[in-house]
């Protein structure tokens, strides 16, 4: 498989705070990934050293298989999202990408037109830029990024402040891209639930670590099936847990409340354990999980 982002023991301190710990990450040509994490967690800065905005403090990284120089060059097959683009707010959007594709040696005629059309944005190109809504305006950024035809876009928390209706454009609008042009996607967000319709592989990020690397399938399965029991006795529980269940992943809440990971098919008999042994059950029940509560556990905090 083509690899088109891979990292090596990359880091970033600044003034001696180390930001991001060695991150080793390769990205497969045609994926969609996500790479999620709280306010902090060190996203932009992944990505500021992928698109060359900032100088590595240690570690590789490889772009399209080069390394060093060598990616500058690979950098001109990948579109940025970063920041929000600096746009002229009195021209309009053509006028706009005009100008970065005059900038940028740009000249292929219809160019312009044709990244307006993807974005959706055709019948509004002569509308001023600060006429647009939010979602009108990073799908201009988007366009932006398009403009020199990229086989990877790195999409630095696009749909933050869209309403729904603005997330799910953007949504089927890259699903598109990755679809019918085949363009790999790396895209990051602090909230998982936006992202979990689009992105087929989660990287998430805390405090400059990976603290998981899982696909769309394998995390819906871990988020899904989970036992809560709550007992009069939580402590002997455990270690009737352990004993018998010597894998078994959980979690004790507080007021004797246990979560356990996935043995939703062992119900029954975990139930009959803790009876047996003395363990009053005062409830007991199969529940999902849902996806921002996972992440949550996973990063720790609160969602913003
Ligand atoms: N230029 C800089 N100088 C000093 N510290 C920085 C700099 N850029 C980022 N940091 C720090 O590095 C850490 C990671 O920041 P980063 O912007 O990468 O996080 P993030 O995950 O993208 O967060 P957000 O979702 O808020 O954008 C933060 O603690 C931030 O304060």
């Amino acid at each position: 498989m083509e690899t088109v982002i891979r990292t090596a023991q990359l880091t970033k301190s600044f003034k001696g705070t180390n930001v991001i710990k060695p991150f080793d990450f390769t990205l497969y040509k045609g994926e969609i990934c996500a790479l999620i994490g709280q306010n902090g967690a060190g996203k932009s800065t992944v990505f500021k050293m992928l698109s060359g905005q900032l100088i590595p403090s240690s570690g590789e990284i490889q772009l399209f298989g080069g390394i060093g120089r060598h990616n500058v060059e690979a950098r001109r097959r990948m579109g940025f999202l970063i920041e929000t683009p600096a746009f002229f707010p009195d021209f309009t959007a053509e006028q706009n990408l005009k100008y970065y594709a005059l900038q940028r040696g740009i000249v292929e005629k219809n160019r312009i037109a044709e990244v307006l059309a993807i974005v959706n944005l055709a019948d509004e190109k002569r509308k001023r830029f600060k006429a647009y809504s939010m979602g009108m305006k990073q799908r201009l950024g988007l366009a932006l990024c398009l403009l020199a035809n990229p086989d990877c876009l790195v999409l630095d928390e696009p749909i933050n402040g869209l309403d729904a209706e603005g997330i799910r454009e953007m949504r089927n609008l890259l699903i598109r891209l990755n679809e019918e042009k085949q363009i790999t996607i790396f895209i990051s967000s602090h909230i998982l639930t936006e992202l979990h319709l689009l992105a087929k592989r989660f990287v998430f990020l805390k405090d400059g670590v990976v603290v998981e690397d899982i696909s769309k399938e394998a995390l819906q399965e871990k988020s899904r099936k989970q036992l809560i029991v709550s007992v009069e006795d939580a402590a002997k529980a455990v270690r009737l847990l352990e004993q018998n269940y010597p894998s078994v992943s959980y979690q004790v809440l507080p007021d004797q409340v246990i979560t356990i990971d996935g043995h939703i098919e062992d119900g029954g008999e975990i139930n009959r354990l803790f009876t047996m042994n003395g363990v009053t059950v005062r409830e007991f029940r199969a529940e999902a999980r849902n996806l921002e509560e996972y992440f949550l556990e996973l990063v720790g905090g609160a969602a913003v």
